[in-house]
């Protein structure tokens, strides 16, 4: 199967002024109940991971939810989940990040990483980079090495990759606009 995804762009629904009046926003749900589609987003993540000695996937609540654990399965590792403020039961790290409509904050489980573990992060967007920083942020604390930053998506006239010059970034689609 190819792994040009670019094609898939027709997939994704723009919603102008949603949340907010002035965001337009990325809707993957069109693109997700593709099966193929949904199939070839999947198949481009590992086809790039595979190889890269992953020991975990890390995916960010809640849009990260949805391809973190298909990407685990594929990479024969474990998943972990980057969770809202007070969802996790045991103890945990947390960390407060600016969006592009917002702000919020990010927690991990103190024991969710052993250090030295090498870890994919994934996430369905990157716009300004403010989530990716705050898990980055949260991954460092826990001593994780950093294999991978991956993307569905990325609005990159935002210049969030800017944020992750040290890092491998991997984004699947490209928006200019
Ligand atoms: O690069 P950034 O400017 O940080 O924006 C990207 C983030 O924003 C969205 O999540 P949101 O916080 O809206 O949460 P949701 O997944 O729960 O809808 C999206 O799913 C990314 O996680
Ligand atoms: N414009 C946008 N569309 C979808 N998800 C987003 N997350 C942050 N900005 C977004």
């Amino acid at each position: 199967m190819s792994h040009n995804c670019e094609p898939l762009k027709e997939l994704v629904r723009t919603v102008p002024d949603f949340p907010k009046p002035g965001i337009l926003f990325y809707d993957i749900t069109t693109l997700l109940r593709d099966k193929a589609g949904f199939a070839q987003l999947i198949d481009a993540f590992a086809a790039y991971y595979i190889g890269k000695e992953v020991d975990l996937v890390l995916g960010i609540e809640a849009r990260g939810f949805i391809f973190g654990p298909a990407l685990a399965y594929r990479l024969n590792a474990g998943f972990v989940p980057v969770r809202k403020p007070n969802k996790l039961p045991a103890k945990a790290a947390r960390v407060t990040y600016d969006l592009e409509y917002g702000t919020d904050s990010l927690e991990i489980h103190l024991d969710a990483i052993q250090p030295g573990q090498r870890v994919v992060i994934v996430d369905d967007l990157l716009a300004t980079g403010g989530t990716m920083q705050a898990t980055v942020q949260l991954v460092r604390q826990l001593g994780g090495e950093i294999a991978g930053l991956g993307f569905a998506v990325e609005l990159d006239f935002l210049k969030g990759r800017d944020k992750f010059q040290e890092y491998d970034v991997l984004s699947l689609l490209h928006y200019d606009e």
